[in-house]
């Protein structure tokens, strides 16, 4: 009865788990504990306490240390110079909600209102031949690539065919079953509200990724995008796509063409990286300026084949996990005033 009194259950739960991992030699040392080796265990200790989240089971790190000593310098500094950097598929959204999979920007325009049902099928198989490419452990990206191109050119092209109409995109988004990660309106409340910027760096469609934004009312003046975007004729036609095409393994060239957007986020040299495909790690090159980068990945899919390689990449691996709780953990300790001040009296 007692546990579901929720200011008494939160500090019991969190004593149980620090508890839990206490050996008894930690135990015994824990009394006298003035030498530098003690104390390094209690930061530890006291790093756990703070956020739980990075002790579940679906959590993996291959350095520990690195990603204390990263937040601690990242916490240190503050707020004001932090910028968030992320992919946009499977990262802000689930990649399967109710036992279905969700839709990303590219297949959300994949319905009968906007394209043929040829064209629908056509998607379909393209999206059956090249997503296994993708994320396939055995290929390296320089050989993933040219499928990537293919995919991409030939979606593209598919879509231009069918002549879509920007008047009917909202209505599209607002009929799929996108769905943003548990908790991620939470994380865009916070960012806006500490004056964090949010660079979404997505190889989808950048229309329909401002919709889903957009109908989720998180799209606040302190998120950027830098995406695929339709180029539409005077009549609302769909006639071709703007700028240099964007691809899973093509971040890092899209990173430095978009220099003006990234020179605005100049002043936040500590960095957080969100994405779930190892192409998202060369999203941060353009920040020229960067002092800390901490990045989180998200690993969905072929999770077992592809751990090792997400292990050796990202700081943090997530896996099969679909809210956004360790970032938005992540990001309380950053930016919590009063936990900097514990730092700074440490
Ligand atoms: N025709 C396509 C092309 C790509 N995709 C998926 O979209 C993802 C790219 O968007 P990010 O926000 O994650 O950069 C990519 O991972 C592809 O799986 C697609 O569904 N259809
Ligand atoms: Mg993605």
């Amino acid at each position: 009865m007692v546990f579901h009194i929720p200011w008494i259950y939160t500090p019991v739960r969190t004593i149980l788990a620090i508890w839990h991992q206490l050996t008894k030699t930690e135990v015994r040392n824990l009394v006298p504990f003035c030498n530098r080796k003690r104390s390094t265990w209690i930061v530890r200790r006291w790093f756990c306490f703070q956020i739980p989240e990075l002790t579940r089971v679906s959590v993996m790190m291959r350095e520990r240390s690195r990603v204390e000593d990263t937040m601690y310098a990242m916490q240190k500094a503050g707020a004001g110079s932090l910028q968030v950097i992320s992919d946009f598929d499977m990262t802000l959204t689930k990649f399967a909600h109710k036992g279905k999979r969700v839709p990303t920007t590219h297949n959300i325009l994949n319905n009968k209102l906007l394209i043929d049902d040829d064209s629908t099928v056509k998607m379909k198989e393209l999206f059956n031949t090249y997503y296994p490419i993708e994320i396939d452990a055995s290929l390296n990206p320089e050989e993933k690539l040219p499928y990537m191109v293919e995919w991409w050119t030939k979606v593209h092209d598919l879509l231009i065919q069918q002549r879509i109409r920007k008047d009917e995109m909202a209505r599209a988004v607002r009929e799929s079953n996108a769905v943003l990660r548990e908790g991620c309106s939470a994380f865009f409340d916070c960012l806006a509200e500490q004056r964090v910027p949010l660079l979404i760096f997505s190889a989808g469609v950048g229309d329909i990724l401002e919709e889903v934004i957009r109908q989720n009312h998180v799209f606040h003046p302190n998120v950027h995008i830098i995406s695929n975007y339709m180029d539409f004729d005077h009549t609302g036609v769909l006639q071709a796509f703007k700028g240099q095409l964007i691809h899973s393994y093509n971040k890092r060239a899209g990173a430095l063409s978009h220099g003006a957007t990234l020179r605005e986020l100049h002043g936040q040299p500590n960095v957080l990286l969100l994405g779930d495909s190892l192409g998202d790690l060369s999203m941060a090159d353009g920040v020229s300026t960067a002092q800390n980068i901490l990045t989180v990945g998200f690993l969905n899919d072929q999770v077992e084949e592809r751990k090792e390689s997400f292990l050796n990449s990202f700081d943090i691996v997530l896996l099969r996990d679909e809210t956004m709780d360790v970032p938005n953990a992540i990001l309380r300790f950053i930016v919590s005033s009063e936990i900097s001040k514990v730092h700074r009296e440490k």
